[in-house]
């Protein structure tokens, strides 16, 4: 281990609700072909109960609790793409940990952009059905010093979610010392269809069933 790079083998995704991270983790995962983890997902699948239902019945002292095994539990992944829910970072330790293992990549959005994505979804408890714009905004302006650490700010208010794929590959194809080309598309023969397949390691494929697009 010369370089300090080689130990951030995971891709780790930052930011507000309705940034994106969910949805574009999932592409990301697939187009490199890397293992996929939704925080949100795995607190759920951990804990038995949506995430509504944990605020619900435990209060958001619980689910931060659920959230930060989490974070513990992704720093020991390896080339595992992990979209996190938007308050991860409000704990210094999850942070910490991702951020030791993991390029982080915050994906952000206008206030309003954000609004129109996310107000009249119902499964985040902090999104109440009234909210307006100007409150995702005061809420942006509260958490905006937790996503100041990123390796990578992408805004995503005008991208499309291919293009912000395109994005974050360009960059993590401009780190030296690290190997994030996606990995080959087979051809029906089961034949490597890529002149850069010798040089590249295969790794986990996707499971898209166990995601979550909030
Ligand atoms: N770049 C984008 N352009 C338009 N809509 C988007 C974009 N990224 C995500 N969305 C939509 O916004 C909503 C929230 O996306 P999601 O991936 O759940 O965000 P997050 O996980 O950051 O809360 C979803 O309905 C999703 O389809
Ligand atoms: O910002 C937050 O505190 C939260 C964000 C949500 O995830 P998304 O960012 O994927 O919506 C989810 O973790 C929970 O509702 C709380
Ligand atoms: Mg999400």
């Amino acid at each position: 281990m010369n370089d300090k790079r080689e130990n951030k083998h995971n891709i780790v995704l930052i930011g507000f609700m309705g940034t994106g991270k969910s949805t574009v983790g999932k592409k990301l995962a697939a187009r490199l072909r890397c293992a996929y983890l939704d925080t949100d997902a795995e607190v759920e699948r951990v804990t038995g109960l949506t995430i509504p239902q944990i605020f619900d019945r435990f209060g958001e002292v619980r689910f931060r609790s659920e959230e930060s095994l989490v974070a513990q539990k992704v720093a020991a992944m390896e080339r595992t793409i992990v979209s996190t829910g938007g308050g991860i970072v409000l704990n210094r330790a999850n942070l910490e940990a991702l951020g030791s293992t993991g390029i982080l990549i915050r994906l952000n959005a206008r206030p309003e952009v954000i609004w129109s994505r996310v107000a009249r979804r119902t499964h985040r408890p902090l999104i109440k059905k009234d909210i307006t714009p100007e409150d995702i905004e005061h809420m942006m302006a509260v958490r905006e010093p937790y996503y100041g650490c990123a390796d990578l700010d992408v805004d995503t208010s005008e991208r499309t979610v291919p293009e912000i794929v395109e994005y974050i590959l360009d960059f993590l194809n401009r780190r030296e010392g690290e190997d994030w080309r996606p990995l080959p598309e087979e051809t029906e023969e089961g034949k490597v269809n890529d002149e850069n397949a010798d040089d590249r390691k295969p790794a986990d494929s996707t499971d898209d069933s166990d995601s979550r697009t909030g």
